[in-house]
C-alpha cells in the first residue's frame, strides 16, 4: 500500500493539555495535530519533559485530577477527549488503544505465571481466545507462557507485555519508551516486534528519545519542543535533513552523528517565552521568531 494511503486510525486536532499548580500553569502539550493510520508507525520524538508521555496519557483518559485537555482526538467516530472515564474504562482502553509499558518486567506480577497473567486479562476484556492464540501473535512460544516474570528473559518478559497489550486485539497501539533500559540487541528486536505489529495492520505511536530506534520502525517522525510538535516528517525525509534548527540539533547530538550537544536547556513549561520557543537556544533565530511560527510540516520561521 501507498504510504499514507491507509484509512486513519486515530487524528489529533489542536490537542492540549494544561496542568493547573498552586500559582503556576504548565503548558505541557500544545495544539497537538497529527494522524495516524492503519498499519503505520509514528514516532514522537524530543527531549525529557518536553510533553510526550503527558499526550499519551491524554489519549488514553489516565491524566491527573489538575489536568484539562482541550482539542479533539478522534479514534473512529470517537472523541477521546470528550470521552467520560467509562467510555474510556470500558470500551478504549486495552480495547480499541493497547498500550506497552516502559520496562515491562515490572508490570508483571512476581507470583503468577505469564499465562495466568496473560488469562485474567482475556477474562476481564472478555476474549474468547485462550492465552495461547494471543501469545503467537506476539511472538512467544507456548512454553515460554508457564515461567513466572524472574524466569523470563528481557526480550520475552517484552514480548509478555506486548501480549497483554494485544489481548484486546486493539487497532491502535502506544508504546511509551518501550526501550529505555535495554541493550541494543534488544532496542533492535523490540523495534523489529513493534514494526510486525505494525505490518499486521496496527496503528502504533511510539514515544522515544531514543532517534536510532525511531529510524528503525517509523514510518514519520513527529518531533516535540516545550509541548508543541516542531516537525512532522515522513521519517527517510526527516533522517536525510530536518528542517526545524532544533531536530536537527536532535540528530547532531548523536553519538552516529556529530556528538554535539544542543547548547542551553528547554524552557520551563510554566513560563514559556513568547513565539517559538526554541528561540534562546537557536542559531538561526531572529525578530522574526518573536512570533509563534505556525506548523506546516515544519514549525519554524526560516525552515
Ligand atoms: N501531574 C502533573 N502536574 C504538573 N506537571 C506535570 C504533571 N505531569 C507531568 N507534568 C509536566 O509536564 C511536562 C511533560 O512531561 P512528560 O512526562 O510528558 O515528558 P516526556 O516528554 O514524556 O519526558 P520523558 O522523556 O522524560 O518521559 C513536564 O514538564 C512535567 O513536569
Ligand atoms: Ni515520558
Amino acid at each position: 500500500m501507498e504510504i499514507g494511503a491507509g484509512p486513519v486510525t486515530l487524528r489529533v486536532d489542536g490537542l492540549s493539555v494544561r496542568f493547573h499548580l498552586p500559582g503556576a500553569t504548565v503548558h505541557a502539550v500544545t495544539d497537538a495535530r497529527f494522524e495516524l493510520r492503519e498499519g503505520h508507525c509514528l514516532a514522537l520524538v524530543g527531549e525529557s519533559g518536553c510533553g510526550k508521555s503527558v499526550m499519551a496519557h491524554a489519549l488514553l483518559g489516565l491524566l491527573p485530577g489538575n489536568a484539562t485537555v482541550t482539542g479533539c482526538a478522534r479514534l473512529g467516530s470517537l472523541d477521546l477527549v470528550a470521552a467520560p472515564e467509562k467510555v474510556l474504562a470500558r470500551q478504549v482502553r486495552g480495547r480499541r488503544i493497547g498500550l506497552i509499558p516502559q520496562s515491562p518486567a515490572a508490570h508483571l506480577t512476581p507470583v503468577r505465571t505469564a499465562r495466568a497473567q496473560l488469562a485474567e486479562t482475556l477474562r476481564e476484556l472478555g476474549r474468547a481466545e485462550t492465552p495461547d492464540q494471543v501469545a503467537a501473535r506476539a511472538g512467544l512460544r507456548p512454553g515460554d507462557l508457564d515461567r513466572y516474570p524472574h524466569q523470563l528473559s528481557g526480550g520475552m518478559a517484552q514480548r509478555v507485555a506486548n501480549a497483554l497489550a494485544l489481548a484486546g486485539d486493539p487497532p491502535l497501539i502506544i508504546a511509551d519508551e518501550p526501550t529505555t533500559g535495554l541493550d541494543r540487541p534488544l532496542v533492535e528486536a523490540t523495534m523489529a516486534e513493534l514494526r510486525r505489529l505494525c505490518d499486521d495492520g496496527r496503528a502504533v505511536l511510539i514515544i522515544t528519545h531514543d532517534l536510532r530506534a525511531a529510524e528503525q520502525v517509523a514510518d514519520d517522525i513527529a518531533v516535540m519542543y516545550a509541548g508543541r510538535i516542531v516537525e512532522l516528517a515522513p521519517a527517510p525525509t526527516f533522517f536525510a535533513g530536518p528542517r526545524h534548527p532544533y531536530a536537527a540539533g536532535l540528530l547532531d547530538s548523536l553519538p552516529s552523528r556529530a556528538f554535539v550537544p544542543i547548547p542551553g536547556e528547554p524552557p520551563e513549561l510554566t513560563r514559556l517565552p513568547s513565539g517559538c520557543a526554541f528561540r534562546p537556544r537557536c542559531p538561526r533565530a531572529t525578530a522574526l521568531c518573536e512570533e509563534q511560527p505556525v506548523l506546516n510540516k515544519v514549525a519554524c520561521h526560516h525552515a
